[in-house]
């Protein structure tokens, strides 16, 4: 495209440190200072020096869909652009993606995160810092006297602040052609990050409609608005009777696709590869996010390549199997360290709670899932739906050491009168609705399940390396924390103590629709285990 030589040599600046890539080693020490003196407005809000679009991609394995898609919808730097809504579970790329984007645009732009701002006042006048490049009181109605603590105030400084920083009449006039087909036009984007974060803010949820409507208040074609969330659109549209934004859905990464993103900077490829085929798999089934696997896998490839000399060699299979015994140990407590409720999965708890309402947005299509969730968590949900769905009577039919791939030979076995008997249980528990179980069902379904997930040669690699077959197993611990979490997400109930057990009892309250869904997102052939009539 050109863009490099064209471009101006701006101040390199960090606009959000955690935006440093994960992977890239010359990344991970980064000047996380904002503090910029340089003298003019329009050059300070570029971003650091352009990329070109290979680069862009590149950088990205797995977003080159996503980037395409906001390219277009962003559209060139001298046309207005409708509001733009990124959205996608954590870590799935939505801030680097759209960092990079504008790198490559070489467009000003603005960013703000909700993660750094405590409450809207900061966020406001966070927004405005950065376009007043914080000289708040050189020609500006908004000072460091004033505090902008009423979106109306926001509204009203922002107009200002914009008018200034676009010197919209002046520069309207002054923009001359070729540096409007270069991407220099006169647009200026503002991009709010972590939206999820102001329904923590706002309870009444009055700010949030009132941001999506930014766009009407501002009466401002040249400012472009990006709005970036890990919940969905459904969260914020409903009943809001605006137009709603545009939107680019960032699904979680498939296995392929993370498989790309570590390899991306290896020095030595087919080592790493190497070292990639036995782990991530394992891995995968628990978590997909980048940050977690990225925190898990770098030690254990020091520890891989511990036995080797010479790091540049290319093993053979021989030596890929002497790597393997010599980092197995290892696995089994990386796997238990990650296997736990993330961070984010327990600040999503509300959005969790929410059924997917089946909209049809864009390309997402109506059998995906529309909330960010861990692996395990999805079968500790898929555990407890077949826990209160299915009579306790059939689990030893149903399930077995191996996950109950003996079912079938089973059932056959079982005579007509105790066919019956238990014909008439299910009956009489589906009358009665979901019923209650136990912990230890719970458990011992749960590590069935997760030892037939998916079609592996290795099927029980999972339960091995995690250590799931010693009794009760080293996860529980953590088992029973993301038990707690879905049952504060109210996937799941806690129902008082049995008064004969004395234990407590659950309850699963998904309904089968969004069992078989969240089944669909770890391909579990759930259908084969629930009780049908
Ligand atoms: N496709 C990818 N290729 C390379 N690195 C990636 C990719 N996707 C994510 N990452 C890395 O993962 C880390 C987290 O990404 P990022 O912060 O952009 O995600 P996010 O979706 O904005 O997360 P959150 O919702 O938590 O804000 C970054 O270091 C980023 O570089």
């Amino acid at each position: 495209m050109g863009k490099e030589e064209a471009a101006p040599q701006t101040t390199r600046r960090t606009t959000r440190s955690s935006c440093a890539n994960l992977l890239d080693c010359s990344n991970v020490v980064q000047n996380k200072s904002d503090s910029l003196k340089a003298p003019s407005i329009s050059v300070d809000l570029l971003p650091e020096e352009p990329i070109s679009l290979d680069n862009l991609l590149a950088r990205f394995p797995g977003r080159r869909d996503q980037i395409f898609e906001i390219l277009h919808l962003i559209g060139p730097s001298d046309s207005p652009m409708i509001p733009l809504l990124l959205y996608g579970g954590a870590c799935t790329g939505k801030t680097s993606v759209i960092l990079q984007v504008f790198r490559y645009l070489n467009r000003p732009f603005v960013y703000t995160s909700c993660r750094s701002c405590y409450c809207p006042r900061i966020l406001f006048e966070s927004v405005l810092d950065e376009l007043l490049l914080h000289r708040r009181e050189e020609n500006s109605g908004y000072s460091s006297a004033k505090k902008c603590e009423r979106f109306s105030d926001f509204v009203n400084f922002l107009r200002d602040a914009l008018i200034q920083v676009i010197g919209k009449e002046s520069q309207r006039k002054r923009v001359p052609e070729e540096a409007k087909q270069q991407g220099n036009g006169n647009m200026v984007y503002l991009i709010f990050d972590n939206m999820e974060l102001f329904r923590d803010w706002d309870k009444n949820s009055t700010i949030i409609p009132m941001f999506f409507r930014l766009y009407d208040h501002l009466k401002m074609p040249e400012v472009g608005l990006i709005f970036i969330s890990s919940c969905t659109p459904d969260t914020y549209y409903a009943n809001t009777g605006f137009v709603e934004p545009l939107y680019v859905r960032f699904a979680d990464y498939t296995e392929i696709e993370l498989h790309q993103i570590f390899m991306r900077n290896q020095p030595n490829a087919k080592l790493y590869s190497s070292f990639l085929d036995v782990v991530l798999k394992p891995f995968f089934r628990i978590t997909r996010r980048v940050d977690e696997l990225s925190t898990a896998l770098q030690p254990l490839f020091q520890k891989y390549c511990e036995p080797l000399s010479d790091l540049s060699m290319v093993p053979d299979e021989n030596t890929k199997r002497r790597l393997f015994s010599h980092l197995k140990p290892h696995l089994s407590p990386a796997l238990n360290q990650i296997f736990k409720v993330s961070p984010q999965t327990a600040s999503n708890k509300e959005k969790v709670g929410k059924e997917s309402k089946c909209r049809n947005y864009n390309r997402e299509t109506p059998e995906e899932l529309d909330f960010h969730m861990s692996v395990s968590a999805k079968y500790l949900l898929i555990s407890s739906f077949l826990a209160s769905r299915n009579p306790a009577t059939l689990d030893a039919a149903l399930f077995d050491s191996t996950g109950g791939s003996g079912s079938q030979k089973r059932k056959r076995k079982i005579s007509e009168t105790s066919i019956q008997k238990k014909d008439e249980a299910a009956q009489e528990q589906f009358l009665k609705g979901p019923g209650t179980f136990p912990l230890e069902r719970l458990l011992a379904i749960y590590q069935c399940i997760t030892s037939v997930a998916e079609d592996l040669p290795e099927t029980e690699q999972l339960t091995e390396l995690t250590g799931a077959d010693d009794g009760v197993s080293g996860l529980m611990a953590d088992v029973l924390l993301q038990l707690s979490t879905l049952c504060n997400a109210n996937f799941i109930s806690k129902s008082g103590s049995c008064p004969l057990e004395g234990s407590t009892r659950y309850r699963s309250l998904v309904n089968e629709e969004m069992a078989l869904k969240v089944a669909r997102s770890v391909n579990f052939p759930l259908w084969k285990y629930m009780y049908r009539r």
